[in-house]
């Protein structure tokens, strides 16, 4: 208990005697100390958990080991999460602390998705055009042929190279073409035929299979390859919309009858239920919640929750997919999924740690199946990248 009369809490609070009352009463609970403090682990983790990531997409000036409708999904998720964290009153305040965090981080995550994947290749794709323009065209083709050689060598050897159109690390293993779609400087002037005497004429002799499945995503199906990002982004917005609609009608249908009878203004309800949350939710029961009008039951509360839940566990899928399909999970950072899975399970433990009442788990369980649920997919994860590197160095 002591802890709580330090500077910090008490100056926190020093200006309302029964805030002070509250947290002495509350954290004075050793179950509290361990849920409290696994929370606080939790949040630790997760500040740094997407960093790993973010480093490995600026290296490789690329975000294509990182599937973009499981980052699109973690977005949505965190803002679900985020409201439904502010009207559920039985959640933690560390949860809310979380969710803030979470969506900051992964909307940095994201914009350098964007800016990786759509605008840093535009910007050098037109550098590069500036430095080649005044040249004639058969001196630029050597040049441009002889970069390009000079570039792949650098990627064979692993040196980051120069090249203004980045280039994938691992050229072999690419299965699908897709890549190499989008790293064609003529995929970005939407010209079909690829130039002569370049990459990846030079990688591949005529008839190979590789070269086959470039000319199909090169020519036959240029436009249908390039638009099949847009369209996942399209349908996972479209599930995400339909989501937030039921969400909006819910959220109007529970202001109108009021969720706290006691406060009309929306406003003041919503600064109501963040103070409740931040200096009162550390312990209160079920009963204790039933008298203060707060039954942890809020039907809006839990309706977030669960589609934060289903947003959070489906947006795995396409990451893990995504990993099968190229068979190798290179711009991945397994760190980020350590992280996460250690960040979810401490999640987890302080939920639980705080009560087993089913009074404090009933309201929790979408937050407590989503985290335990991400636990299970990122050891999935982690295994992918075991199994790849065992697969591709059996030596080791
Ligand atoms: N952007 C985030 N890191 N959001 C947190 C997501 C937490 C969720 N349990 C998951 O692991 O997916």
């Amino acid at each position: 208990m002591r802890v709580f009369e330090s500077f910090t809490l008490s100056d926190w609070c020093h200006s309302n005697q029964n805030c002070l009352e509250l947290v002495k009463k509350h954290m004075g609970s050793r179950r509290e100390t361990a849920s409290f403090t696994l929370g606080l682990v939790s949040v630790i983790v997760w500040v740094v958990a997407e960093i790993p990531q973010i480093i490995t997409n600026y290296k490789a000036k690329s975000t294509d080991g990182l599937s973009l409708t499981f980052l699109i999904t973690w977005i949505i998720g965190d803002l679900f999460n985020l409201f439904g964290c502010i009207l559920e009153p039985a959640t933690l305040p560390t949860q809310l602390y979380m969710a803030v965090l979470y969506t900051f981080v992964t909307v940095a995550l994201g914009s350098q998705s964007i800016y990786y994947g759509y605008i840093y290749p535009q910007s050098q794709y037109k550098r590069q055009l500036k430095v080649e323009t005044p040249t004639k065209a058969g001196h630029v083709e050597k040049v441009s042929d002889a970069e390009q050689r000079h570039e792949f060598d650098d990627f064979s050897r692993g040196v980051d190279p120069s090249s203004p159109i980045p280039l994938p690390a691992h050229l072999p293993s690419i299965s699908t073409g897709r890549e190499l779609f989008y790293q064609s400087a003529r995929s970005l002037t939407k010209t079909h035929t690829p130039t002569s005497g370049s990459i990846l004429a030079q990688r591949m002799t005529p008839n190979s299979p590789f070269m086959d499945s470039m000319k199909e995503n090169l020519l036959g199906s240029a436009f249908a390859r390039q638009s099949a990002p847009s369209l996942k982004i399209k349908s996972t917005l479209c599930l995400v919309s339909t989501l937030s609609f039921f969400g909006v009608i819910n959220l109007y249908k529970s202001l109108d009858k009021g969720i706290n009878p006691m406060v009309s203004n929306p406003r003041q309800q919503f600064v109501v239920y963040v103070g409740r949350k931040l200096f009162q939710q550390l312990q209160v029961s079920g009963d204790q919640l039933l008298e203060n009008g707060a039954s942890g039951n809020n039907s809006i509360g839990t309706f977030l929750g669960w589609a934060m839940t289903f947003l959070y566990l489906s947006g795995r899928m396409p990451q893990i997919w995504l990993n099968i399909r190229r068979g190798h999970a290179e711009g991945l950072n397994p760190l980020m999924f350590l992280f996460a899975l250690i960040g979810n399970a401490t999640y987890v433990a302080s939920i639980l740690v705080s009560s087993l009442n089913w009074s404090n788990i009933r309201p929790n369980l979408p937050w407590l199946v989503d985290a335990g649920g991400c636990v299970l997919l990122d050891f999935f994860i982690l295994m992918q990248f075991l199994y790849f590197r065992f697969r591709t160095s059996p030596g080791l």
